[in-house]
């Protein structure tokens, strides 16, 4: 489980309060008006922003501390977090090894996750040269390669159409399952929270709420949430 105990952090004017817990094995999605709070509050479990009140735990592990590169969990931003320099299986081989040195096992074990994904013959091609698609299935492969039990997911397809976000979505579903990996997953769009999240983790006005039902917030939204979706 991870839980957020009684935390509030700072930033600027603007504070964040946040006491709920995320089951093991979940997929939430984080949603609420631009400038709410959802990067922050994933901010706060990936540690690269310390909280000032209140502790975050992990399977009861309370996170203070811990440098973000040891933390439990792989994150995957819009950007897809690729190296322009490095072709795919390398990208990919950063999420076992920083410094590339990578056995044979492990070199399989690349091989596998791109076959995985669609990619087997593409391992020499560099980001640049792939498409949006192609390079959020390197991310992707490489979230499945280290299998971390906490997948933080901030906007990562928002760059691609409908049918590509949505096919994407799909495979972090597999990939989650895959790796038993509790999801939280940054959405602007209602519809990536009803089609992936069956839970939907709301902040609104500096508060960001106990997981409720995805479908269920949607067809009752709240005043704050009702003005955002328009
Ligand atoms: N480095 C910073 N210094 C000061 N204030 C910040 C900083 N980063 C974010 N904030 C403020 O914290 C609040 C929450 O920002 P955050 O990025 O978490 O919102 P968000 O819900 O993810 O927004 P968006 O949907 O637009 O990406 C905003 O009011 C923002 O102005």
């Amino acid at each position: 489980m991870l839980e957020f105990r009684d935390i509030a952090v700072r930033r600027g004017d603007f504070t964040l309060t946040a006491d709920l817990a995320v089951p093991d094995g979940a997929r939430v999605a984080v949603i609420g008006a631009s400038g709410s709070g959802k990067s922050t509050l994933l901010a706060l479990v990936a540690g690269f922003l310390p909280p000032d009140r209140g502790r975050i735990l992990w399977q009861g592990r309370d996170l203070a501390g811990v440098p973000p590169g040891e933390r439990p969990l792989s994150v995957l931003f819009q950007d897809q977090n690729l190296f322009p320099h490095l072709d795919v299986a390398q990208n990919v081989g950063l999420g076992l090894r920083p410094d590339l040195r990578l056995d044979p096992a492990q070199r399989q074990r690349v091989g596998e996750v791109l076959t995985a994904v669609g990619l087997s013959g593409h391992e020499r091609r560099r980001p640049a040269s792939l498409s949006g698609g192609q390079q959020g299935r390197v991310a992707l492969a490489r979230v499945l390669l280290r299998a971390r039990p906490i997948l933080l997911l901030d906007e990562p397809f928002a760059a691609l159409g409908p049918a590509l976000k949505a096919e994407m979505l799909e495979l972090v579903g597999r990939i989650a399952t895959q790796t038993g990996a509790t999801v939280l997953m940054v959405t602007h769009d209602p519809r990536d929270a009803a089609r992936f999240a069956p839970q939907t983790i709301l902040i609104d006005a500096g508060v960001a709420h106990p997981p409720r039902p995805t479908r269920a917030l949607l067809a009752d939204p709240p005043p704050g949430l009702r003005d955002y979706l328009g």
